[in-house]
């Protein structure tokens, strides 16, 4: 949001179901360019009134707890996957000219719901943005890995456990996860949208770490060097790791330096193409996942933490434990 409001947009027009949070944000950045809409992607109503005379959507709009989802996972399915299928209609209809579709290493190879879902929304945005080719709209997605103190996420955790004097929960040492800070997510969204064509989909060539490195690396940053770590064991639909680009996406992705972009499969529907035409350079590929790609050691992973603003405010104000950005 911060970066946004740099950007210099005219009028940034922010649209959620969540009365609390938008009052919250309207006083905290006091900022005449911010307009609230109160409604919910499920609503086609109420998406297509609020991207009237829109320029871009960053469609960020999404469940995305793994267990909440498990759970219900018809209410994924409702603001996910039919969600985004909204914005989009809506998008198309009101000829906004750019959007950009965020998704999550969840959603290749998915085991859980949330990824699932996360996987039908991509193909909904492929489908959409074969819609869009020729008209004055254009479609494209990123896919992010862990972005790195968000809230709810593990690093406010072990932050609160060092707190409480608790020790560390660890699901497995060995488990390793893509990280990003949120600026870099918010890089990856801005390249996307100065780049992005019909139904493309960008991913960042992020490093990843263990959870193990992890942990150690948030003590070091906190002078708790020998503070216990204690393994409790992976959680209900957890991956060891996670990837953010299939072999076959790998196979057409184009090298774009600090990303890959892979451009949509735009083969018509005649169906021969699908099932006659195969392609040998798949199987020379490898995937891009949280195991093969650049593996942070506890110092690098310190140097990332310290870099953050949240480990910063945590790190000047011992009495404070903030919820994570
Ligand atoms: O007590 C804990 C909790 C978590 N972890 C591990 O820490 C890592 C990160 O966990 P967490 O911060 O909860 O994130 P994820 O479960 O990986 O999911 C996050 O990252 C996704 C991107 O991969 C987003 O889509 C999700 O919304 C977001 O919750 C995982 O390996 C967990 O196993 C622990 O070791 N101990």
């Amino acid at each position: 949001m911060k970066r946004l409001i740099n950007e210099p947009f005219r009028e940034i027009r922010i649209f959620s179901r969540d009365e609390k949070k938008q009052e919250d944000q309207r006083l905290f950045y006091r900022d005449k360019r911010l307009r609230y809409y109160l409604g919910d992607v499920r609503d086609y109503r109420s998406i297509a009134g609020a991207t009237q005379g829109v320029d871009y959507i960053f469609h960020a709009a999404a469940l995305k707890q793994v267990p909440s989802c498990e759970f219900h996972p018809m209410e994924a399915v409702k603001t996910n996957v039919m969600g985004t299928d909204n914005v989009l209609e809506a998008a198309r209809a009101n000829r906004v000219s750019r959007v950009v579709c965020l998704s999550t290493d969840k959603a290749v190879y998915p085991i859980n719901a949330m990824g699932i879902s996360k996987a039908l929304m991509e193909k909904v945005m492929i489908a959409q943005s074969r819609l869009a080719i020729g008209s004055a709209t254009v479609i494209c997605g990123t896919r992010y890995g862990n972005v790195l103190a968000s809230r709810g996420s593990v690093i406010p955790l072990f932050v609160d456990q060092i707190r409480r004097g608790k020790p560390l929960t660890i699901t497995d040492p060995a488990m390793t996860r893509f990280v990003m800070s949120l600026g870099e997510a918010v890089d990856l969204v801005l390249h996307a949208f100065a780049h992005g064509h019909n139904g493309d989909l960008f991913v960042q060539k992020a490093p990843a770490a263990t959870v193990e490195t992890l942990a150690q690396a948030v003590k070091d940053v906190m002078g708790v060097a020998d503070h216990p770590l204690k393994v409790i064991g992976t959680r209900h639909g957890e991956k060891l790791y996670e990837t953010l680009l299939s072999r076959e996406e790998m196979a057409v992705a184009e090298d774009q330096g600090a990303y890959y972009r892979v451009p949509p499969d735009n083969r018509d529907l005649n169906y021969a193409a699908f099932v006659e035409t195969g392609n040998a350079e798949v199987a020379e590929h490898a995937d891009f996942n949280s195991h093969n790609t650049r593996i942070l050691d506890r110092a690098e992973m310190a140097e990332t933490l310290l870099r953050l603003d949240y480990i910063k405010r945590v790190r000047e104000n011992p009495a404070d434990t903030p919820e994570g950005d």
